[in-house]
């Protein structure tokens, strides 16, 4: 039997950000491999016009769900929602809903945040900074509460290029910070964001990294541990290979170059890509929430969950073998052919973003006028453009996190643990999990059958062959315009023709000569 797993048989857990992409994985595997779990008790809020319910029973619908279910049949009356808004004063929690957690919960993950780059800084700290300090100040209160698990981000200190397992000090007090926002009006904030953010790329790395001081100043006798993973990608193994479910981090531009958007994209190749599986996380999350549990450390330990450091794997190679799997897998009504490679200066980033990205946007968006439809790809473009700009930091540097306590843990998990909650980055295959990831976004995410294979080949077969005609024409026409017109440019035109002849004619001899 798991020890981990047993460890979690009776408890009653709240997860706060159960709906998103991370919590639901942790759901899935609390209720698969601890069925005897008491409760878990989900903040969710409405959302798209959908009530709690709906929400909740749209997401345990869903295919992550199909092996849990198996195992636990009563999955729905293990899961408690319970309405909460982390704008919202108390978290929007209801007083009768408050005194159940306070009386009840033993263990919470703490999952819920924005994840988004561009969000200003009033609405990140909010979510990020103060409804982590309100979370807290509930957990104090909590009868029976044995551990707190905190979500941060192996990017919360991107500023520095060696990061240990600390909380580092940001330069301004959170409670200092958080004061001054409820009364600056947003002008002035958006003006002193850059200041405060120092050389950070955005308002959601700093505000994990204060959320990381706030968990520290206002821990009281709380038994804490915080988990900074770096970016979270599709699954590994748990509960099938390839599920994801957002368009973050990678996501999005691999759909982009799946789809023959994404040509070129200004990064260090010889980046490391610190890509770690969102299953693997999860083993390492309730591995942490066990041993913090049962060992109480003196102090708040932090988690690394990142592979540049025990399995690095670069961006050209995954790069490489995402336009691999779309060679075999091919994504449906694919704009072109998948074809990108990398830039790495300025200049050609810029030259090719007009050519091979807004040029073709724009021709084409031409043509959805001529045929009376509404043009489209212009704004895509720009749309993938933008998302690349915030990606940019990511996957232009390269960083050293240390990962002690990480490997501290995985040498006090029992061999059945080891197996059941594996999250040694060393075992991950990145060519079979790169092209799994491919194929879950093509399944999971778009929707896309895999039977559907054939045609979408046909597909790509026929813009080959219009790429193709557009080239002979467009060489026609300079052809017309430009070699017929000037004896220079015919000059050379032969003189290339002749050079080519001749190379011809001597490769053609000497192939004869060696037989
Ligand atoms: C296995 C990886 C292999 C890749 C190797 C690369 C090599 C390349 C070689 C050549 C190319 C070969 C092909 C390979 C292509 C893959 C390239 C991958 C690049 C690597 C990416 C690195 C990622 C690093 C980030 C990690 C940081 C730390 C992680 C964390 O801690 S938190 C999680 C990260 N957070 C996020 O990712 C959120 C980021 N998103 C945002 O902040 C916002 O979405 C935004 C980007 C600012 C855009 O905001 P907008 O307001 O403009 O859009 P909005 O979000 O409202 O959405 C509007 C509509 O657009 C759709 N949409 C949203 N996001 C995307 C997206 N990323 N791509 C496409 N479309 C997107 C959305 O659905 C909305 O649509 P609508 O509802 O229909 O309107
Ligand atoms: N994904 C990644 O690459 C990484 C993520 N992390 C961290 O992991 C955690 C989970 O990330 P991930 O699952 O990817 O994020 P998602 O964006 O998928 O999920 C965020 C969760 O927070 C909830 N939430 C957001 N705003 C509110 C609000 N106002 N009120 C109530 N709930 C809200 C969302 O609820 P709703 O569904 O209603 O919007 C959702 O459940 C975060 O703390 C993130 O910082 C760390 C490193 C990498």
């Amino acid at each position: 039997m798991s020890v981990i797993a047993a460890f979690y048989g009776g408890k009653s857990i709240l997860i706060t950000g159960a709906t998103g992409f991370m919590g639901k994985v942790l759901m899935e595997k609390l209720l698969r491999t601890s069925p005897d779990l008491k409760v878990i008790y989900i903040l969710v809020r409405p959302k798209a016009g959908q009530s709690l319910q709906q929400r909740v029973s749209q997401m345990m619908n869903c295919k992550l769900f199909e092996k849990a279910k198996e195992i636990c049949p009563n999955i729905f009356e293990k899961i408690r929602p319970i309405y909460s808004d982390l704008t919202k004063p108390d978290l929007g929690i209801s007083k009768e809903d408050l005194e159940e957690l306070l009386t009840h919960t033993n263990i919470i993950f703490h999952c819920a945040a924005t994840v988004r780059f561009d969000d200003p800084l009033r609405h990140a700290l909010q979510l990020n900074v103060i409804a982590t300090q309100q979370l807290l100040f509930m957990a104090s209160q909590m009868l029976k509460l044995e551990v707190f698990i905190h979500f941060s981000t192996a990017y919360s200190n991107c500023n520095l290029k060696h990061i240990d397992e600390v909380i580092y000090p940001c330069s301004v007090e959170p409670k200092k910070l958080i004061d001054s926002v409820e009364w600056l009006d947003d002008s002035i904030i958006e003006e002193i964001t850059p200041k405060l953010i120092e050389n950070r790329p955005n308002t959601y790395t700093y505000t994990k990294a204060l959320g990381e001081m706030v968990v520290y100043q206002e821990r009281g006798n709380l038994n804490i541990a915080i988990i900074r993973p770096s970016i979270v990608g599709a699954s590994w193994q748990e509960p099938f290979p390839g599920w994801v479910d957002n368009l973050n981090g990678p996501n999005g531009l691999i759909i982009a170059a799946g789809k023959g958007f994404l040509h070129s994209l200004k990064a260090t190749p010889k980046a490391v890509a610190d890509v770690v599986p969102v299953d693997l996380v999860i083993n390492l999350t309730l591995a942490v929430g066990w041993h913090t549990a049962v060992h109480r450390p003196k102090s708040i330990l932090i988690y690394h969950c990142t592979s540049g450091s025990l399995n690095p794997c670069l961006w050209t190679d995954l790069g490489f073998q995402v336009l691999a799997t779309f060679e075999k897998a091919p994504l449906e009504k694919a704009f072109r052919r998948p074809n990108a490679d990398f830039t790495t200066n300025n200049f050609s980033t810029y030259l090719w973003n007009t050519i091979s990205h807004m040029a073709p946007a724009v021709m084409y968006d031409f043509y959805l006028r001529l045929t009376g439809r509404k043009p489209r790809m212009a704004k895509l473009m720009n749309r993938m453009l933008k998302t690349i700009s915030m990606l940019d930091y990511f996957i232009n540097r390269s960083w050293e996190w240390s990962s002690r306590n990480t490997e501290m843990l995985m040498s006090q998990l029992s061999n059945e643990d080891q197996k059941l909650f594996d999250f040694d980055v060393r075992h991950l295959n990145w060519l079979e999990y790169t092209e799994n990831y491919c194929l879950g976004i093509k399944k999971y995410l778009l929707k896309e059958d895999m039977a559907g294979i054939p045609a979408a080949k046909r597909h790509l077969r026929m813009l080959r062959n219009i790429h193709y005609l557009f080239n002979t024409v467009l060489f026609l026409i300079i052809w017309r315009f430009f070699i017929a017109r000037s004896q220079m440019a015919r000059n050379v035109w032969y003189f290339v023709v002749s050079l080519c002849y001749k190379f011809l004619s001597y490769f053609r001899a000497s192939s004869t000569f060696r037989h």
